[in-house]
Formats: C-alpha cells, sequence, structure tokens
C-alpha cells in the first residue's frame, strides 16, 4: 500500500521567526506513523534552520524550486547540490506559480526531475491544467503531456519513486477545489499514463497527491478516494495547528 504523503506549501511566507516557530510546535507532534509522510516546503533561506531543527524526527524539509545546474553563472539561483549539501529531502517541481510567472517548462521541469535524483532528492512534479483547459475539455491531454515530459528518460525505479502533484490551477487559492470524484479521476488516470510510459508495478508506487484549496474540512473525503494519496497544500499548511489536522488525516 502507498503511504500518504501531505506537503505544506509555505511558498513567499513567514518570516524566519514565524517559520522556526512552527516547525518548533509541529515536529514533536507529527504522528508517529509509518502510513504518513509529513513535509514542509519552506523557502530557501529558512532550510538550513528547519533542515536543523527536524533532523532525527518525522518532519521532511522540501524546497520549493532549484536549478537544473551543478554549479555556474546563475545569479539568484540554486543549485541541487546546495539543497543536497542541506539536508533537504524533497524538492517542488514545475509548480504552476512558477511556470506562469517564472518561464518554467515541461522541459526545465524535466531537467530538474533528473538533477533532483541525482542529488537524491525526491521531486515533487506539479502538473495541473487551467479552467480554460478544462473548459475546452482539455484537461486529461495537458496533463498527461506535463507528465510524460517531466519523467522523460527516468528509470522505472526513479519513476517509482517520484511524486507527481495534480494541482488544477483554477482550485489553487480560491476556495474551489475540485469535487474528489474529479480530482480522483484525473489522478487515476495519471497514473494510467505513467503505467503506458514504465510498467504496471511502477505505476502503482508513485505516490500522486492532489492539490488546490484543501483544507482539515475537505481531506478526509479526498484520501479516502482510491488514487489520491496525499496532499499539496498552500494556505491551509501555515497555521502549525491546521497543518497537524491534515497530516493526521494521512494516518486514518
Ligand atoms: O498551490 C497549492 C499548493 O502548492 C495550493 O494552494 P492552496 O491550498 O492555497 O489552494
Amino acid at each position: 500500500m502507498r503511504k500518504k504523503v501531505i506537503a505544506g506549501n509555505w511558498k513567499m511566507n513567514k518570516v524566519l521567526s514565524e517559520a522556526t516557530a512552527f516547525v518548533d510546535d509541529v515536529v514533536g507532534k507529527v504522528p508517529n506513523s509509518d502510513q504518513v509522510e509529513a513535509i514542509v516546503c519552506a523557502p530557501f533561506p529558512y532550510l538550513s534552520s528547519l533542515v536543523e531543527k527536524t533532523n532525527g524526527t518525522k518532519l521532511r524539509v522540501a524546497a520549493q524550486n532549484m536549478h537544473f545546474e551543478e554549479n555556474g553563472a546563475f545569479t539568484g539561483e540554486v543549485s541541487p547540490a546546495m539543497l543536497q549539501d542541506l539536508g533537504v529531502t524533497h524538492v517542488v517541481l514545475g509548480h504552476s506559480e512558477r511556470r506562469e510567472y517564472f518561464a518554467e517548462t515541461d522541459e526545465t521541469v524535466n531537467k530538474k526531475t533528473h538533477a533532483a535524483f541525482k542529488h537524491d532528492l525526491t521531486p515533487i512534479v506539479c502538473v495541473g491544467e487551467t479552467l480554460e483547459q478544462r473548459e475546452a475539455n482539455q484537461t486529461m491531454d495537458h496533463v498527461a503531456t506535463q507528465v510524460k515530459k517531466a519523467l522523460e528518460g527516468l528509470s522505472d525505479e526513479q519513476v517509482a519513486n517520484t511524486i507527481i502533484a495534480y494541482e488544477p490551477i483554477w482550485a489553487i487559492g480560491t476556495g474551489k477545489t475540485a469535487s474528489s470524484e474529479d480530482a480522483n479521476e484525473v489522478c487515476a488516470q495519471i497514473r494510467q499514463v505513467i503505467k503506458e510510459v514504465t510498467t504496471e508495478d511502477t505505476a502503482e508506487k508513485v505516490v500522486i497527491q492532489y492539490g488546490g484549496s484543501v483544507k482539515p474540512s475537505n481531506i478526509d473525503e479526498l484520501l479516502a478516494t482510491s488514487d489520491i494519496d496525499g496532499a499539496l497544500v498552500g494556505g491551509a499548511s501555515l497555521e502549525a495547528e491546521s497543518f497537524l489536522q491534515l497530516v493526521e488525516a494521512g494516518t486514518k
């Protein structure tokens, strides 16, 4: 059985004192369960202190982005080696906000996915359609292309260790959650696409999260479906209590 992965994506929020207070509050309360993995995806400046605070605990720390190159003249960027060196375990790649505002493409996401594995980082690859694409019945074509491109050239073992986050763009920060049936349908189809490019066994191992206005009141329903294995949560992950409720939901 796949474990549930609950990740809080803080985006560009919190100052250092707030970030450390959150982790101090949460770290001892993360359920000691093999069924759920809890991750905070924090801004770059806090990664070092948060990794130190969470060392030896059940809480993992992720970056929200990285460059695909090892090093070089890329002012303002952070390399995979830097994240690995800090002790970061996961990295969010291809979030729709990065695709929209920072020119992230399927090609750069693919390069980053390879770079992540090279540095022992688990990629959380975000995919999802716009409202226009959904209304034009293009959801599955679009999401399938994003998934296939992101995974291109990876070994089956690497694919099995990739986390996919299905985040319909129209549901992010809007309060509009995809119904659990609709979200699960897309996640099941993503698994089917992975099956086609790898093997059934590999596809069954891939953790597929849903993201988009997930909160303590709707997570149970989402996690009760066949193919949603966790959540990538923005707004509702910013408060310790709400984050812990979301993680708790993963143990049920
Ligand atoms: O983009 C998201 C997580 O990466 C979702 O954000 P919200 O949970 O605030 O809708």
